[in-house]
């Protein structure tokens, strides 16, 4: 309490930091109105945090709620105080467009300087690219290494995952603190470090360095069904680092599922499906999934644009989804959502992990089913290049009877789905 009350002395005489620490105390102890008070004090007194929080905002709902361009604005105000976390978040919106014109490589230099600022989020970001792109393993480990020790639970995961970065010592601690936490994917991680790694920090050039992109080779394919609906497996479209991250990223996002309702306004949960699952919203997007979501599309030659948001499925012992199509019912209400963008033509499934028993995708009306291993996955049309429904695309996700399934799925419009610029 006199924590408490000392800040709100500071806060009073107009402190920006501790009116960004009392209302992230205040938020904490479930008072939102006072909360947002004190943020928007901070924000107004300069303090980049809040500037950045109040940006995060406008990116978050609905697109009609969204304010891209004004977040942008706060966002490069905030970069310019020295905001880390707005400085990662720019960069998302250089990556897609999004309240700033599309940037690639001013987004990677934005990365670089939140991750070289000591940024945890940042430097695992950072890592993630570096390991992808297939540049300088030692300096991501260290990156993520040192996320990790500063907090950052996703580096903490995909550092015990790698193996080889943490000391004994140090993975049983991670681990523990992990559980405690319910941090997915802790079945299975690499061989400690004899020793521990000598931290050493990375200058923002040698980190931006690591982030220009190396071309992924393409996935192996085979065609599982010619005639409509067409069906096409892949085989390690995402690697073990990919599913992981995506895995992470999810699990805080998660929320039972829901389906689109012919009847009623917005969706609705139902028994048909009862996995848990999120949309990754664009105030969620960092550069490693949209380099994730980029290859996906490629991988199956769509525009990334054309797609909708990547959904993640989790689904635990007992759950399903029971057969169903992926075409949106042409009824009055959803058909001003099939107008603009056409309906959706493909799905794109992303078996993300393996230690599961069940939840195999069937095809009842084709008699096949598939289940891929972490990394591959599944295509189907659901309709025709025309948007004519195949009603012969039903599927289903078989219960699954151990273990937990993380499925990452791609849903590609006619046309354009992207609703800015
Ligand atoms: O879980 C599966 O295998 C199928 C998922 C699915 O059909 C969907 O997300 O639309
Ligand atoms: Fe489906």
């Amino acid at each position: 309490m006199n924590e408490i009350n000392a800040l709100r002395a500071r806060a009073n005489a107009g402190d920006a930091a501790a009116q960004y620490r009392l209302a992230a105390m205040l938020a904490q102890a479930g008072d939102a109105a006072s909360a947002k008070e004190w943020l928007e004090k901070a924000a107004a007194s300069g303090h980049p945090g809040a500037i950045y929080t109040r940006a995060t905002e406008l990116l978050s709902g609905p697109p009609a709620h969204m304010a891209p361009v004004r977040a942008a604005d706060m966002l490069r105000e905030a970069v310019e105080k020295g905001g880390l976390g707005a400085a990662r978040q720019l960069a998302a919106l250089k990556t897609l467009g999004l309240g700033a014109a599309t940037d690639r490589r001013g987004a990677r230099a934005l990365l670089a300087k939140a991750a070289a600022g000591g940024h945890p989020a940042a430097m695992r970001e950072a890592a993630a690219l570096a390991i992808m792109a297939g540049r300088d393993a030692a300096a991501a480990d260290i990156l993520l290494r040192t996320a990790a020790l500063k907090g950052d639970w996703i580096a903490a995961v995909l550092a015990l995952r790698r193996g080889g970065i943490f000391t004994d010592a140090e993975a049983q601690s991670a681990l523990s603190q992990l559980r405690q936490a319910g941090a997915p994917l802790l079945d299975r991680h690499g061989p400690p470090a004899a020793t521990a790694t000598q931290p050493r920090a990375l200058r923002e050039n040698e980190i931006a360095a690591l982030l220009e992109k190396n071309d992924a080779p393409a996935p192996s394919r085979k065609v599982l069904r010619e005639t409509a609906p067409r069906l096409v497996a892949y085989e390690k479209a995402l690697t073990p680092l990919e599913c992981d991250y995506v895995i992470c990223a999810a699990a805080p996002l998660l929320t039972p599922s829901a389906v689109v309702d012919p009847r009623a306004a917005g969706a609705r949960q139902e028994s048909f499906r009862t996995s848990d699952g999120c949309a990754i919203g664009v105030v969620d997007l960092d550069l490693v999934l949209f380099a994730i979501w980029e290859k996906l599309c490629d991988a199956v030659g769509a525009l990334t644009p054309n797609s909708e948001l990547m959904g993640v499925l989790r689904y635990r012992p007992g759950q399903e989804y029971r057969p169903h199509h992926d075409y949106l019912p042409e009824d009055e209400k959803d058909y001003s959502e099939v107008r603009r963008a056409g309906q959706r033509a493909h799905t794109l499934l992303v078996y993300l992990n393996d230690g599961f028993a069940g939840g195999e995708t069937i095809f009842p009306r084709l008699g096949l089913s598939f289940r891929g291993r972490a990394g591959d996955a599944l295509y189907f049309q659901n309709t025709d290049e025309t948007g004519v429904p195949i009603e012969d695309s039903q599927h289903a996700g078989a219960a699954v009877s151990a273990g937990e399934k993380w499925m990452l799925t791609l849903w590609i419009r006619q046309r354009r789905f992207w609703f800015w610029k």
